[in-house]
């Protein structure tokens, strides 16, 4: 189906002009199979792919061509993209709803950099922010941080949400095996849940003597980082009574509001600053990435930030048709504003991702989940697809069906590592876990080809009955890294973030603030003070929320 009920009318002559030409790319190309476009051009890989640092991006089987994205450059220039990018690489405040500048790039310029600071002082405090993160993971790795009776930490609770949560937790969770903690085994745990359930089941493992929290938020106004500290703080008053020792042996505040640290009693000499120019979901780069620094060293984190700062410079230079970013901003512009594809999902090949596809859901989707554009109007595109992901190999005995013989038409990014386990060879299991790397290579592979070809993938099935045929058709990017190290996912985490970023310029949004959140916080606080029978609403509730409260109160 065509996506073009009408072209948007932006009131730009050349942006108009470049969505009436990509309107006609595809209707040429509307009915055009992904197996058709192989099987005319045997050198099509060759033409969509671009590969830069440990990343390589395959894109041939997005269903487009060279002429399709030469319209698509077409729109990126009208829009102004490379000047946006270098707005974006300045101290200008383009997070315009919040009169900030989004500066995330700036943490991840090395210390001896010959660039020029955005604003004086940026780098001098991002730099001296991770030398007293460095300081501390030192101390904790060395067995120096001790608790209030005496005893070595060995177990850190991050305490977080949202981007306090994801970023760190998702590549910890994807370093874990990395070889630069063999010798230091630590407990690191998450607690983000409001619910308190994931501390619960911590606090029951954990021993109060032993254990460090980081309440890590920016604002330190969040109420499920709030609560969860809070309990986490009573817990440890009751086995080691409280006061100043207390919170100067076993918490540590990360945060940009340092007055809302010293009154929840961080001691000064545990706090991180982070700065009001790194959104939260951009932050992990920052000392909200203090539990990657004690899970690989920060040795390891500054491979992460050298891996990002790559693909930093490689977004701001790069012409747009070897661009990694751009490229899959323009794929992403294509599918959901061109082809009317409106879902997509995220299917790492490689457990030790599998927190990526949360982490992006909230990248891309509280980004760019914008109806607004940046001048007050209603965007007259689609914005941000919808987004979910899992593991691959799981979500194949899951979720395929779907992508394989459902109705909707999904874009998938499939990401893996080439290499795994070549590390260890002198381990007698290695040689079983390399076969079960190729084993999940085969499998992603597999799966790309039969999704976009459909029954053409394996020819001589003969005629199928209509429950056993496979339409293929699906389109899908594929991302290999050389291996899974933290230079090379950091490397595309940040091309995923300038993705972001491109696609919002292209839409006209901001993806830098998140109002949309905000008003359900509110209600939730006036919701909270008629459960527990303390307010009264302001205004009468509605028949459905009256119903529930009544039947939790009867309980
Ligand atoms: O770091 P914090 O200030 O606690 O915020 C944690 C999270 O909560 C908010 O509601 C936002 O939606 C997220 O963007 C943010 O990352």
């Amino acid at each position: 189906m065509n996506a073009f009920k009408a072209i948007p009318d932006t009131g730009n002559a050349a942006i108009q002009q470049a969505w009436a030409e990509l309107a006609d790319e595809a209707k040429r190309l509307q009915d055009t199979h992904l197996a058709e476009m192989f099987s005319a051009d045997p050198e099509r890989f060759k033409r969509l792919n671009v590969k830069h640092g440990p990343m390589l991006l395959d894109y041939s089987k997005q269903r487009l061509d060279n002429s399709a994205l030469a319209k698509l450059g077409s729109l990126a220039d009208a829009c102004d993209l490379k000047e946006w990018i270098e707005r974006l690489f300045s101290a200008e405040p383009i997070n315009c709803t919040e009169n900030r500048a989004a500066m995330h790039w700036a943490l991840r310029v090395p210390a001896d950099t010959a660039l020029q600071d955005p604003a004086p002082g940026v780098f001098s405090s991002v730099q001296s922010q991770l030398e007293k993160m460095g300081g501390m993971v030192r101390k904790i790795h060395n067995g120096q941080w001790r608790g209030m009776t005496g005893e070595v930490i060995t177990d850190v609770v991050n305490i977080g949400v949202g981007g306090s949560d994801l970023g760190p937790l998702m590549v910890s969770r994807a370093l874990n095996d990395s070889t630069l903690i063999r010798d230091k085994p630590l407990g690191i745990h998450f607690a983000s849940s409001m619910d308190g359930s994931q501390l619960a089941q911590l606090l029951k493992l954990l021993k109060p003597q032993n254990t460090l929290f980081i309440v890590s938020s920016k604002s330190f106004t969040t109420v499920d980082t709030l609560y969860n500290a809070n309990t986490a703080k009573v817990w440890l008053e009751r086995s080691l009574g409280g006061g100043d020792e207390l919170m100067h042996c076993h918490f540590i505040g990360v945060s940009s509001a340092q007055q809302k640290m010293n009154d929840w009693g961080i001691h000064p000499e545990n706090q991180l600053q982070i700065w009001d120019w790194v959104g939260g979901r951009y932050s992990l780069w920052s000392c909200i990435g203090l539990p990657v620094a004690l899970r690989i060293g920060m040795i390891g984190f500054n491979q992460l930030l050298a891996g990002a700062h790559l693909m930093d410079n490689h977004f701001r230079s790069a012409p747009w048709q070897n661009n990694i970013p751009v490229l899959m901003a323009l794929i992403g512009i294509w599918n959901t504003n061109c082809l009317n594809i409106n879902a997509q999902a995220i299917l790492p090949y490689d457990g030790r991702l599998e927190k990526l596809p949360a982490y992006l859901e909230q990248l891309e989707m509280e980004s760019n989940g914008k109806s607004v554009t940046r001048d007050g109007q209603m965007v007259q595109t689609h914005t941000c697809p919808v987004l979910w992901g899992e593991v691959g190999p799981n979500a194949q005995h899951a979720f395929y069906q779907l992508l394989h013989q459902g109705t909707e038409v999904v874009t998938c990014d499939f990401i893996a590592p080439a290499l795994r386990y070549h590390e260890a060879m002198h381990n007698s299991d290695s040689e079983e876990l390399v076969r079960q790397h190729e084993l999940a290579l085969a499998n992603c592979l597999a799966q790309s080809r039969l999704l976009a070809l459909g029954e053409d993938a394996l020819k001589g099935e003969g005629e199928l009955p209509d429950y056993k045929r496979y339409r293929g058709n699906q389109p899908s990017s594929t991302i290999l890294l050389k291996e899974l190290s933290p230079f090379s996912l950091g490397a595309m985490i940040a091309a995923y973030e300038h993705k972001v970023f491109a696609q919002s310029v292209i839409w006209g949004i901001n993806p830098f603030d998140q109002w949309g959140v905000e008003m359900g916080k509110k209600i939730a606080t006036e919701t909270l003070g008629v459960i527990r029978n303390e307010a009264k609403p302001e205004y009468p509730l509605d028949s459905s929320t009256n119903g529930l409260i009544d039947f939790i109160k009867n309980q």
